[in-house]
């Protein structure tokens, strides 16, 4: 028997092209969405506003789609990693990350990536699978922390601009009334900067944007971001500086401080110049150490020496707490690879 379809991810004008298709009123597509965003039905029989013929109708061809995560561990700060097997039996990593009254969860858009930065574990990876919009999305509906949410970050494995088709449907469930029903400042998608992405992401959404910079000069940003040959970072801010970030919508600049790499003085100069006339701010994240790796981990000292310097320049900049390192939830260190040599 052919596997069913998912109803979950599906955007309101999917279901009502799927209500078309099936020969049911247009209506219905509101009460699936309803059922499926605000009611967390978890199968077609409970939908009991549409009616029994209807509801076997849509059981022929469709399911609600939700598959639990398979494993949790969680660290000694509180943090929970998520594990979620893909459709193609992949693996897939979320971080659960509770602070006080917030609660982030930070969330995958490809098993693997293609982008190969030298300090991320994602990276060594490879693409393995660009995950659907129902895949991203069922990361946070079946949290089991999900009621406590308040952000979600797309930080996780994968690049989220190289995988726009699926990211684009999921922020629209997010985002619409229909849906979820967030304000579009409660999400945060961060990229490597693939530039020729970059308009299409501004134009069709609102979220916070971040973009991960890590080193102000090109041929050295190029070493570790291969990235930087194919969409160079002065054209990723050349598109930004069009856009206006100046009231709800924030731009923020991710730098991972490597020591003795990307932390002199020069580089708070160029930093500055690159910077120059945007409304933004910098986030430092303190380098996390994946084996092998030729990088080194700043101590507290030079990162908060760092942050004053880029600071006393007129840069607004903040240092990211590191969390769940212990359950290699942290930045960077979602990575699969092993997982999937033990399950097969
Ligand atoms: C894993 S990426 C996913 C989102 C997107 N692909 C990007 O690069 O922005 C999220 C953030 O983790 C950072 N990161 C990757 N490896 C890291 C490491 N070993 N230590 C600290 N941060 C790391 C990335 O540079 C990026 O800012
Ligand atoms: S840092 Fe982001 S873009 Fe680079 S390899 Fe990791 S996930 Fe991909």
């Amino acid at each position: 028997m052919p596997r069913h379809e998912y109803l979950y991810g599906q955007t309101l004008p999917q279901l009502e092209a799927l209500c078309n298709r099936l020969e049911m009123p247009r209506f219905a597509a509101k009460q699936i969405a309803r059922w499926l965003y605000d009611k967390h039905a978890t199968t077609i029989e409970a939908m009991s506003d549409l009616s029994a013929r209807h509801r076997a109708l849509l059981a022929e061809t469709y399911e609600v789609g939700l598959t639990a995560p398979e494993k949790v561990s969680i660290s000694t700060d509180g943090t929970k990693k998520y594990l979620y097997r893909t459709s193609q039996n992949h693996f897939i990593e979320s971080a659960y990350i509770p602070d006080g009254d917030r609660a982030t969860l930070c969330i995958s858009s490809q098993a693997g990536c293609r982008m190969g930065c030298r300090f991320c574990a994602t990276g060594r990876q490879g693409l393995q699978h660009s995950l659907s919009t129902n895949e991203i999305l069922n990361q946070i509906e079946s949290l089991p922390e999900r009621e406590r949410l308040t952000n979600v970050v797309f930080m996780g494995m994968g690049e989220p601009l190289d995988n726009l088709d699926s990211l684009l449907p999921a922020l629209e469930v997010l985002t619409s009334a229909w849906g979820f029903g967030w304000s579009p400042t409660r999400i945060t998608v961060s990229t490597a900067g693939v530039a020729s992405r970059l308009e299409r992401f501004l134009e069709a959404t609102q979220v916070h944007l971040a973009v991960s910079l890590h080193n102000p000069f090109p041929h050295e940003r190029a070493e570790i971001m291969p990235i930087e040959k194919a969409w160079p970072i002065r054209e990723v801010v050349e598109i930004l500086r069009r856009y206006d970030f100046t009231h709800q919508r924030r731009v923020s600049f991710e730098y991972i401080v490597m020591s003795g790499l990307n932390d002199s003085p020069r580089h708070i100069r160029e930093l500055c110049r690159l910077l120059d006339g945007i409304k933004c701010r910098i986030n430092l994240i303190r380098f996390h150490k994946i084996p092998g790796s030729p990088y080194f981990s700043p101590d507290d000292r030079a990162m908060i020496a760092f942050r004053d310097a880029l600071t006393a320049k007129g840069i607004h900049t903040t240092i990211r707490t590191s969390r769940g390192e212990d359950i290699q939830a942290a930045c960077g260190l979602l990575s699969t690879a092993q997982n999937e040599a033990a399950q097969f």
